[in-house]
């Protein structure tokens, strides 16, 4: 794969490009200071990122409607009409602008909240306007917000074409750069005799795919004829897009597995086989066995595996991680286990210090806030190679914590953990440890070839045999007497309950006094001696949250008052109701993860959402889909839907935003598409050295040259 670097560039392809690299300011309808603004305002400096700047719709402008039409329409449309007499309303930081706009068949109100002074200076009342909006509903009153108008010179009409409509900004506008100024800069760019547009497909692969060629698919986008040039050329550039994010994932991918070679486990021993076939609490699900054949294949191939293992909340992914240090064991190196908080860290270190009980085996945990002494110890251990497993939060970390021979590094919970310290386990050791990445927040397909597309992925997508789905309520907060009723019946059942409360950081002394209030009216509620609560927050110290928790583990508590601090991984098989407060302040993917703490044991379990009385479209949907299914990927994808991929944890930095065209959410088959061209191209052709790849491979240079860390890879 380093031979990339040393590739020639065709000369030719070069001279292709140039004009595409040129600055924008000497394009007619530029100049100096637009270019400026539109470096400063969209990051667009050059031709070619001009030509990129695509549109995000069209306007048919041979469509003429009348106001009548436009008004039962709900949706955007077209109408010929006068613009009448215009007024200011409000003070300078509501201010807004107010218009009429009549035809034949009637009038309607227009509204303005964003540049109004440059509204209210350019739009000339009395005259014909062709204006294009949606009739919306606003404060009782149908009417226009934010309608685009066009003045009608001379009585004539803007030709029959299909506009294109680019994103600006205001400052843009202002500048005389709204969508119709873009659009003329883009006009002047593609009628310019040198635009040569270079190829970025190999020709036979596009025949095959029946895909334009780059030049057209550019010129379509930004003026098409029909709406079959657009769905053409807009096929063509995603499938250029996601093709290109998936060579640059699976490049990485190779260069890690060829440049960085892993320790070779050939053993599965006595540890793993004792453990096994003796003290195996369970019968493995399918699919815990399916991922364990996985994680041992990698771990035998000589390359260093890099795993992600996806699995639902409950699906039993700790006995597979367990399972995983045995084999490291056997082959006589060390483990750890790396949690994002000190409770999970706990846990883990509970569960599996229980589970490898008779095995001989060292296993301790090191958290912030182990003592120095013990630390000392701990560290000791550590490097002599006594110690055979370490679980802990990022304390594992520490540059004073040294292994011996450090094998497998198991991370749960990924996105709380950014890669940069996940890099720091790597060096370690001489060479990179094996690492399992483990999450218990289902991606979507779509998202997870994308974010982790450089990661094998593994999947549990069972559940352990016997359990039974949450069941999942809507309650509104005045129903608040019949969920009292309800948790004394489940308590009087031997069951135990969580009360979460949201935690938002910017508001942590409000976050604070909900979870007070609603402790001290649940106390009254239920009193002691008879009840017991426990309360856990973030405020907290380390050792009275264990305390506070180790009593609702052991049952010597019955209900468990929290903020989120409880999200992930918490195990309590006997607790059997979740009741969320402001339930409409949790994203789906948290009320899923929330509800994932009930309905791990045998008993049947309990969720109730507890809302506000009002709520928006949006927090309905959200709890309707939570009570309507328990499949994790599934709320995924309806979260993934709602918030789009922007949103979604720990994408942000992933660069996947910046997608210009593609869409996550409906571009799937085109994404699927890509990546399996991607991997039969590389499969046939690793080096890209074949002629007909001579497009791909310039590409992947220039993908290289632009991403200095690649280096560190090795
Ligand atoms: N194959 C199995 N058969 C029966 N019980 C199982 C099986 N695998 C795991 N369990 C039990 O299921 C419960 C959940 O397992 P575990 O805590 O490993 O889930 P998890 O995938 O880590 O979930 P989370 O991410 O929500 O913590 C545990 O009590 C565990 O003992």
């Amino acid at each position: 794969m380093r031979l990339f670097l040393f590739l020639p560039i065709q000369g030719s392809l070069l001279v292709l490009t140039s004009f595409l690299n040129n600055s924008l300011e000497f394009i007619k309808g530029a100049g100096t200071v637009k270019a400026e603004l539109l470096a400063a305002e969209l990051g667009i400096r050059t031709v070619g990122d001009m030509l990129e700047h695509y549109p995000f719709r069209y306007v048919d402008r041979s469509q003429i409607m009348t106001l009548a039409d436009l008004r039962s329409l709900n949706d955007f449309g077209q109408v010929r009409g006068i613009l009448g007499p215009l007024r200011e309303e409000g003070t300078n930081v509501k201010k807004r602008l107010r218009g009429s706009f009549t035809d034949s068949t009637g009038s309607i109100e227009l509204i303005w909240f964003k540049g109004v002074k440059w509204m209210k200076e350019n739009l000339l009342p009395g005259n014909e306007y062709m204006l294009y909006g949606k009739v919306t509903n606003f404060m009782s009153n149908l009417n226009v917000v934010h309608p685009e108008l066009e003045r009608i010179i001379d009585s004539r009409i803007p030709q029959g074409y299909l506009q294109p409509i680019y994103s600006t900004t205001e400052k843009l506008t202002k500048r005389g750069l709204s969508s119709k100024g873009i659009e003329k800069i883009i006009e002047n760019i593609i009628s310019r005799p040198e635009l040569a547009v270079e190829e970025t497909l190999p020709d036979y692969l596009r025949e095959s795919l029946v895909l334009v060629p780059k030049k057209k698919a550019i010129i379509d986008i930004h003026r098409p004829k029909s709406q079959a040039d657009i769905n053409q050329a807009s096929r063509r550039l995603k499938f250029e897009e996601l093709f290109y994010i998936q060579l640059e994932l699976l490049l990485k991918k190779e260069l890690r597995s060829k440049q960085v070679s892993g320790f070779t486990f050939e053993n599965v021993g006595d540890y793993f086989n004792t453990f096994y076939e003796k003290h195996l609490p369970f019968e493995l699900t399918n699919a815990q066995k399916r991922v364990l054949r996985e994680v041992r294949r990698d771990m035998k191939s000589g390359t260093q595996m890099n795993r992600l293992l996806q699995g639902d909340v409950g699906s039993g992914k700790t006995i597979v991680a367990a399972l995983a240090a045995l084999i490291a064991i056997d082959n006589g190196f060390q483990a750890c286990i790396m949690a994002p908080t000190e409770i999970l860290a706990g846990q883990h270190y509970q569960t599996i210090s229980e589970l490898l009980g008779e095995m001989n085996i060292k296993i301790d945990l090191l958290t912030g806030s182990v003592k120095t002494k013990r630390r000392r110890e701990i560290d000791e251990a550590c490097t002599s190679g006594e110690l055979h497993i370490l679980i802990g939060t990022h304390a594992l970390l520490e540059d004073k914590v040294t292994f011996k021979n450090l094998g497998l590094a198991i991370i749960d919970e990924q996105h709380r953990f950014g890669v940069a310290q996940r890099a720091k386990l790597w060096k370690k050791n001489t060479r990179p440890p094996h690492i399992l990445v483990m999450t218990a927040t289902p991606i979507p397909r779509t998202l997870s070839m994308t974010l982790y597309g450089d990661l094998d992925v593994s999947v549990i997508d069972e559940l352990p045999p016997g359990r039974k789905d949450v069941q999942t309520m809507h309650v509104k907060d005045n129903a608040r007497l019949r969920i009292f009723g309800f948790m004394e019946d489940q308590i009087r059942r031997g069951r135990q309950i969580y009360v979460v409360y949201p935690l938002i950081e910017e508001s942590k002394v409000l976050d604070l006094k909900d979870l007070m209030d609603g402790y001290e009216s649940i106390a009254r509620r239920f009193p002691t001696p008879k009840y017991q609560i426990s309360i856990v927050h973030g405020r907290m110290k380390p050792a009275d949250k264990d305390f506070e928790m180790n009593r609702f583990v052991k049952g010597e508590t019955q209900i468990m008052v929290a903020t989120t601090v409880i999200e992930v991984g918490v195990n309590v098989p006997n607790a059997s109701v979740m009741i969320i407060e402001s339930a409409q302040r949790f994203g789906l993917s948290q009320l899923h993860q929330l509800r994932g703490r009930v309905g791990r044991g045998a008993e049947q379990s309990y969720c109730v959402l507890a809302t506000d009385v009002k709520l928006s479209s949006e927090a309905r949907l959200r709890m309707k889909t939570m009570c309507e299914t328990n499949d994790g990927f599934r709320i995924a994808e309806v979260d993934l839907n709602l918030r789009g991929p922007g949103d979604l944890m720990g994408t942000q930095q992933s660069g996947i935003v910046g997608l210009k065209l593609a869409d996550l959410v409906t571009d799937v088959k085109v994404l699927q598409y890509a990546r399996n061209t991607v991997m039969d191209i590389l499969e046939e052709d690793p080096n890209l050295k074949l002629e007909k790849h001579l497009p791909v491979r310039k590409k992947a240079i220039d993908i290289m040259k632009n991403k200095p860390n690649w280096s560190r890879i090795s």
